[in-house]
């Protein structure tokens, strides 16, 4: 997956390329980031990057040369890495990221990712430039490079290879649109609190069961409202009245 990333502190995302498993995987060019600084494309002595806004007003906005001058760089990257690109925008303003969210852009053919600063960007630069904007919460940050390796972090785990067996515990495919079972390991005992037995039980049967009634039901008890929107099989319909019972007795 190529993404190209706008930013004026691009150094802020070896967060995400220098280690985990996004880190693995730029290593493994199953990801791969580019950067262009709009700093790169100031013309004057003192490289401004930003702007101050008509009507007046407290902040500043990014300087719009500068922006378009990285953003233009930045296709011609995505050009010549044979990618036609979707332009992403960070802002609260945005499509409000989820799981599927997040598998939905890992499949796009490369992605441009403008990381913001200040008060934000020229409107017409988002309406001529931006195809999509994304929030990854409903709260204001100082910057877009957060909320773009929140992103990039969600995605590069849903392309092909990046979760090895060993982080895809998590991935199996009750986990998706369900909160997450608990986890346990040694020791056996902590301050007196035990491990379940069935997971010391060697019974995977009875463990997959386990888990998934434990997913259902935390995600009923914490999020019923990923409960409304699907589903149930047969299966989970059973376990979760289970947990239910045994929750309300
Ligand atoms: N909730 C979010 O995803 C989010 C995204 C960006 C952001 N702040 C930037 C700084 C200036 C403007 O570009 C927007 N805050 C919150």
């Amino acid at each position: 997956m190529w993404i190209g990333v706008v930013s004026l502190f691009p150094e802020m995302f070896e967060a995400i390329t220098r280690h985990g498993v996004t880190g693995r995987a730029v290593e493994r060019g199953l990801l791969e980031l580019a950067f262009w600084n709009p700093r790169d494309y100031a013309t004057d002595r003192h490289r401004t990057v930003d702007d101050r806004p008509y009507g007046g007003g407290p902040g500043m906005l990014m300087k719009v040369d500068t922006l378009r001058g990285a953003l233009a760089a930045a296709r011609v990257g995505a050009e010549s890495a044979g990618r036609r690109p979707s332009v992403i925008y960070l802002s609260p303003q945005g499509r409000r990221l989820d799981q599927a969210g997040a598998r939905e852009l890992a499949t796009r053919d490369g992605l441009i990712v403008v990381a913001g600063r200040y008060e934000g960007i020229d409107e017409r630069v988002v309406e001529a430039d931006i195809d999509e904007e994304w929030s990854i919460g409903d709260y204001v940050l100082s910057g877009g490079e957060l909320p773009a390796m929140v992103m990039i972090d969600a995605l590069a785990r849903e392309v092909p290879g990046v979760l090895g067996h060993s982080d895809s515990a998590s991935e199996d495919s009750f986990a998706d649109g369900l909160l997450d079972c608990p986890h346990y390991t040694r020791p056996e005992v902590i301050d007196g609190h035990r491990v379940p037995d069935v997971l010391l039980s060697g019974n995977h049967e009875l463990i997959r069961r386990w888990r998934l009634k434990q997913s259902l039901g935390r995600t009923w008890l914490r999020r019923p409202d990923m409960l409304e929107s699907r589903t149930l099989d047969r299966e989970q319909r059973k376990l979760l009245d289970e947990f239910i019972d045994e929750h309300v007795a």
